[in-house]
């Protein structure tokens, strides 16, 4: 089992679409032969508009055996521009051709926008019963995790430095704090993300390329994208293009399809 993240190098999003969509539809091959469902986590930003390209013409993608929670979500209205739910919808679900069964997302109580803790734990209850984790011991494994990386090396609202990071015992946690606005979030904790049986990052665009040097090439700096390479290691790929890894030294793999 290879211990470092696997990096898939493409030209730009456009030709990594068809390598992304490989490898989302592997991994729900493998959940549906397992429990007849995908049990899928994704980010906002900037990973909505890669998997649109992806997967909105796939016939393969079979989007109604979809459970689509959030790696983690703004504690803002659905309607807001801030809701990673809103992005999905707006920037994926809404797209899908009609007539397309709609998969089950797993959106936060926006009754209780004012208690961050209250939604966490509903949002934590809600894993617990999705994932038949009734003794909520065991951690919540999802199918795949799509994740972001941002320019700070955030992932899902897990900040360099903060406190969240040590969380150990809750699934879900509330940030009030966050650097990036919107300020309070709920998120996915370390341990549940290092617990799913596959994690991708998906980085595009110049942008990224001072974190992502500092992701590879400094990991001891423990920005939270090397703390999943680390925690989750075997399990981990990322799909970048060139301008992403500019003057990165990563040791780039080419894509093999996985003849679905
Ligand atoms: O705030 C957030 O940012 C990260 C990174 O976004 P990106 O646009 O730089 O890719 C995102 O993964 C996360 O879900 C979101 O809430």
């Amino acid at each position: 089992m290879p211990s470092l993240p696997l990096i898939y190098v493409f030209q730009d999003a456009d030709d990594m679409a068809p390598a992304l969509a490989d490898y989302v539809l592997s991994a729900q091959t493998a959940a549906l032969q397992r429990h007849d469902a995908f049990k899928i986590g994704v980010s906002g930003g900037s990973l909505v508009a890669n998997l649109n390209k992806a997967l909105l013409h796939d016939p393969k993608v079979e989007w109604g055996k979809w459970h689509i929670f959030f790696a983690d979500e703004r504690l803002v209205p659905l309607d807001s521009p801030d809701s990673n739910y809103g992005l999905l919808k707006s920037g994926l679900l809404d797209q899908l051709p009609e007539g397309t069964p709609q998969p089950i997302v797993h959106g936060i109580d926006v009754t209780k926008l004012d208690d961050s803790l209250e939604i966490a734990d509903a949002y934590e209850k809600d894993l617990i019963k999705s994932f038949a984790a009734k003794d909520s011991v065991r951690l919540p494994a999802f199918d795949l995790l799509l994740l972001g990386c941002g320019p700070d090396g955030h992932t899902c609202s897990l900040f360099p430095g903060h406190e969240l990071l040590r969380e150990n015992i809750a699934w879900v946690a509330p940030i009030e704090d966050s650097p990036k606005p919107p300020p309070r979030r709920i998120t996915l904790t370390l341990p549940v993300v290092t617990q799913s049986l596959r994690i991708a990052f998906v980085a595009v665009g110049e942008s990224k390329a001072p974190v992502l040097k500092t992701v590879f090439e400094n990991p001891e700096e423990g920005l939270p994208c090397s703390l999943v390479n680390e925690g989750a290691r075997g399990k981990v790929t990322w799909f970048v293009d060139t301008p992403a890894v500019k003057g990165v030294a990563v040791q780039k793999k080419e894509y093999k399809p996985s003849n679905l």
